[in-house]
């Protein structure tokens, strides 16, 4: 499961930039209401122009499990992320593709979600949860730091599933973030942009090493 993604990945330029700056993994955003929506055409040619080391993450929000699975397939996607209100039952639907489930949680919605998780087969756990800030709304890219606090120092609801973290991260507040909620990895999206869908690339840069060296990794090469 990758440390470091970049979401909303919307040009070729941008994802050559996010791979030689070190990210494990982009976003390819399919959720026709996002600034950062791409075509499937596009997320094609964006699986050409990587290297395998890159995972490309395809982002949906309440899609039907067809159709994920046939963008998956079509755009050679690495993984999936719901990011809307998909049942969890939808995991098993996409089996074998890894799914990244996203929730908005906060210390409120938290436990009625645990519960929802503790009642899951093993075989049907998401292969990572990635936990966004809970902006009414929003469903993601809101700019807006997740509830660091509830998530802090808790981790047994989550039987083993590795936690990324996005909402609001930035170069400038992401060390802090890991320090503060101790996450398998980040996410981020408008926190690297100059406008959205248009990462910047120092800003970009900059999230990336922070990220990594905020995890004890080395350097990108
Ligand atoms: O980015 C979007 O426009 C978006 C829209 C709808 C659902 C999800 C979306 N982004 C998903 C991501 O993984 C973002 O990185 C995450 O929401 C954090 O965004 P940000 O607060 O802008 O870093």
């Amino acid at each position: 499961m990758f440390r470091v993604k970049i979401c909303g990945v919307t040009s070729i330029d941008d994802a050559e930039m996010i791979d030689a700056a070190g990210a494990d993994a982009i976003g390819l955003n399919f959720y026709p209401q996002s600034p950062r929506c791409v075509t499937a055409e596009f997320a094609s040619l964006v699986a050409e122009a990587l290297a395998d080391r890159v995972q490309r993450v395809g982002l949906f929000v309440n899609e039907p499990a067809d159709r994920v699975r046939e963008l998956a397939k079509r755009c050679r996607l690495s993984a999936v992320q719901l990011h809307g209100d998909e049942p969890l039952s939808m995991i098993a639907e996409l089996e074998p593709l890894p799914v990244v489930l996203a929730r908005r949680l906060t210390r409120e919605t938290l436990p009625a979600f645990a519960a929802e998780l503790a009642a899951l087969p093993a075989a049907a756990l998401p292969a990572a949860l990635l936990v966004d800030a809970a902006v009414p709304g929003h469903y993601g890219g809101s700019g807006q730091t997740a509830d660091w606090g509830a998530l802090a120092g808790h981790d047994h609801w989550r039987r083993g599933v590795p936690m990324i973290l996005a909402g609001g991260l930035r170069a400038e507040n992401v060390a802090q973030a890991v320090a503060a909620v101790r996450p398998h990895g980040v996410d981020t999206a408008s926190g690297v942009e100059s406008a959205p869908g248009v990462k910047d690339p120092a800003q970009t840069a900059d999230f990336i090493s922070a990220a990594r060296r905020a995890f004890g990794l080395a350097a990108a090469d």
